[in-house]
């Protein structure tokens, strides 16, 4: 079944559909990992978003149990140069096409995506529609100039209620603004005692959990539009070790006094090289964000810039000056990708032990 994918500034591709034969209207972004389309796929941060792989072959290992970030994905539309149709490894459950029939996900296949890639880089982010190739590209243009760009994603994957993931270690509140499940596996890891809570908890229902420290996650969308969240974060700062990735990091530069901006096309990859400022050192991250922290807006403000992209020299990561709380960019769950930024997980809890102790000693 022909399909045609058409970006608003009136670029038009052919290509083949797979999955859901759905039209679908989102921001068009890339992603340059050559593996991990399923942690991708399953990643709540690309919500509203349709994804291109600058990666040709994607589907060969297919879709297994194993790698999911999330219960239902939340992808808006799939973009590759070719879905496998025959999918090889021991793991494999079923192929791209049948997991996006269930998942009605709409895809396209047969696009050069390295040029569609091109595209996004010069121009900026760029809404796009996937569609039938019978529909008249004048009307779909004139439909998605006129689009509109979500603002509610995080309300859309959050979690509706609070749940246990019991451990017998500290108490860790993991609060979900569109979280990987790459982020509770490695503190279940590490024995803590997680409750995930909604991302509208406020400060007094997180304290009145008694949490030895509280995680901030990922999320899509752009941090702005949790106002609310901003304002909790802002009451726990001081009050209980904090540590944030992506999402739970723009929010906490926020709560601080900093600002945050949106990005001409973001970093989405598992290639993303970052520089710890304190020793020089650099490891390869995985990444997805299409916001970042703006750097002379911390200048006024209590935070520090701890890491830093060697690509661009945006921010990746920050510290609190007064209190315990740090937060990344970047994803050191590693899923898709690298495991060299695993460590901060270490980090956040050697934190905590170092405020139990402290809080002991007073
Ligand atoms: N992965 C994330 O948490 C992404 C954060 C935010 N939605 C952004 O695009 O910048």
């Amino acid at each position: 079944m022909k399909k045609q994918l058409i970006l608003e500034d009136g670029t038009v591709f052919i290509g083949e559909g797979f999955g859901s034969e759905a039209n679908t209207i989102g921001e068009v972004v890339f992603n340059t990992g050559m593996t991990g389309y399923q942690e991708i796929i399953s990643d709540p941060s690309y919500c509203g978003q349709i994804v291109t792989l600058t990666y040709p072959l994607v589907g060969n290992y297919g879709i297994n149990r194993d790698d999911f970030e999330s219960i239902s994905p939340a992808i808006q539309g799939f973009i590759v140069k070719e879905a496998a149709d025959l999918p090889s490894n021991w793991r494999n459950e079923k192929t791209l096409h049948d997991y996006f029939q269930i998942k009605k996900i709409p895809g396209i296949a047969g696009i050069d995506t390295r040029k569609l890639t091109r595209i996004i880089r010069q121009h900026g982010a760029l809404k796009g529609a996937i569609c039938g190739i019978e529909e008249d590209v004048d009307t779909v243009l004139e439909k998605l100039r006129a689009s509109k760009l979500r603002n509610d994603q995080v309300k859309q994957v959050s979690t509706k209620t609070p749940y246990p993931s019991p451990g017998r270690g500290r108490r860790v509140v993991l609060v979900d603004f569109g979280m990987k499940h790459g982020i509770l596996r490695e503190l279940n890891k590490r024995d803590c005692d997680v409750i995930v809570v909604p991302y509208n908890t406020t400060a007094a229902e997180i304290l009145n959990l008694s949490p030895d420290g509280v995680m901030l996650s990922n999320g899509p969308g752009d941090p702005k539009d949790v106002p609310e969240a901003i304002t909790m974060i802002n009451e726990l700062l001081g009050k209980v070790p904090l540590f944030g990735i992506c999402l739970g990091h723009q929010l906490f530069a926020l709560a601080c006094g900093a600002n945050t901006e949106k990005m001409k096309f973001g970093h989405r990859g598992s290639n993303h090289p970052v520089k710890e400022l304190s020793t020089g050192k650099v490891a390869i991250t995985s990444q997805n964000h299409g916001y970042t922290v703006e750097e002379e807006s911390i200048i006024n403000t209590r935070l520090e810039v701890t890491h830093i992209a060697l690509n661009d020299g945006t921010v990746e990561g920050l510290k609190h000056k007064d209190y315990p709380a740090f937060t990344v960019q970047y994803h050191p769950e590693a899923s898709p990708g690298p495991e060299d930024a695993n460590g901060l997980f270490e980090q956040f809890l050697t934190m905590i032990e170092s405020e139990i102790q402290e809080g002991a000693s007073k």
